[in-house]
Formats: C-alpha cells, structure tokens, sequence
C-alpha cells in the first residue's frame, strides 16, 4: 500500500497494490498487519456501502460527535466522487482546513480519515456505489452535520446546486454547531 500525505494532519491517501492477471486482478484494501507497520492503527467495526443515482449528489458534511467519533476508511467501487475531509479538532495545526481527493473505481485511492474530522462526497458521474469502513458504530443520537458551503470553511466542491438529502440542506453552520473535537499532541 502506498501511504501519500495530504495537505490536512493524519489524512492520507492510501494506494493499494494491484497484482493483475488473465482473470483481472486482486487488492488489499486494508491489512491491520501492513498499515500498523506504517504507524497507522486503527480498528474497524463497521462496513457501509451507499449508491447515488446521479452525477452532482453531495451527501456530507457528517461526522458522530463527542466520544462516537468516527474514523472512516473510504473508497469508490463505481464512477468517481470528489471525497472531503475537514480537520475540526480545535487546536489543530489544520483546524478548519479540507483536504479533497478524487476516488474512482479507476484509480482504487482510498482515504483515510481520523476521528475529529468531517467528511462529505460529491458525485462526478452517475451511478456511484461508495464503500467505507468506520472504527465506531452508528449512534444516530450522536449524529451530526455541517453544511456543505458552510463560507466558514470554504470547501471548493465546484458546484452551486448539488442533490442534497432534506436533513443535509438543514444543516447548521459550523459556528452554529455543538462540534467537540480537540487536537490531541501525539508523544
Ligand atoms: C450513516 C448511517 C445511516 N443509517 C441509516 C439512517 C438513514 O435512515 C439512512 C441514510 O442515512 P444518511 O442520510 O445519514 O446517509 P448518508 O448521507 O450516506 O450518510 C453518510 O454520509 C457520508 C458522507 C459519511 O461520512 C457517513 O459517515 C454517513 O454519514 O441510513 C444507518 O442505518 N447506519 C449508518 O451508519
């Protein structure tokens, strides 16, 4: 797997290796055995898959508060999303900064996520199946979401008019938000 840093603290790009052949081909998505060997530690309980039915759908942006954070391993099975994580743990050296990454079925990038970050995906073609892996379980009590043009945070998504559920169109504003996360200084 290579390991590729992005522009936000602990979001990286994972690259899976591919090994191809006469079938067509096998990868990794993620070994505990590998990515621990690469500083990376994380224990995954939960597996979601969603499919968005047309180009321009923006689910985000979401993230479980307080101690059901959620660490999330994200890829694309089918077409392609602009993928975004925003750092919201105060104190941190990327408080409020976004990382965006194409994820295709094309080009298998996967990104992973720490807890303390939200994260939102904008469809780029149609018929997009998105499969993630989280470290915390679903707890709709805990459930929270930003909006996605929040000016507070200024994510470039490139679109005006996005496909939107009806609670992420009601989604407060970050200053308005009960957000918790801190930064914590690794030792
Ligand atoms: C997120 C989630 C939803 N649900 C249910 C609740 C609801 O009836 C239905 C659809 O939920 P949502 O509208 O929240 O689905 P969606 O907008 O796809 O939510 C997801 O968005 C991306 C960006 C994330 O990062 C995920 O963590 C998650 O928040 O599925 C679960 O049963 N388990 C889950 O883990």
């Amino acid at each position: 797997m290579n390991v590729i840093k992005t522009n936000v603290f602990d979001v990286y790009i994972l690259e899976p290796q591919v090994f191809g052949d006469k079938r067509g081909w096998f990868m990794e998505t993620w070994s505990t055995k590998n990515m621990e060997k690469a500083g990376l530690y994380y224990n995954f309980v939960q597996d979601n898959q969603s499919y968005s039915a047309t180009k321009g759908t923006l689910r985000g942006l979401h993230f479980q508060k307080g101690d059901a954070a959620q660490a999330k391993l994200v890829r694309c099975g089918r077409g392609s999303v602009l993928d975004v994580a925003v750092d919201l743990r105060k104190g941190s050296p990327t408080y409020k900064k976004w990382a965006a990454v194409e994820l295709s079925a094309e080009n298998k990038r996967q990104l992973l996520i720490p807890r303390g970050f939200a994260h939102g995906f904008l469809t780029l073609t149609d018929d997009v199946e998105f499969l993630y892996k989280e470290d915390n379980l679903y707890i709709p009590a805990t459930d929270r979401n930003i909006i996605w043009n929040d000016p507070e945070i200024g994510v470039n998504w490139g679109i005006q008019n996005p496909i939107v559920s009806d609670k992420d169109a009601k989604a407060p504003r970050l200053c308005e938000s009960d957000v918790d996360f801190v930064y914590e200084v690794k030792t």
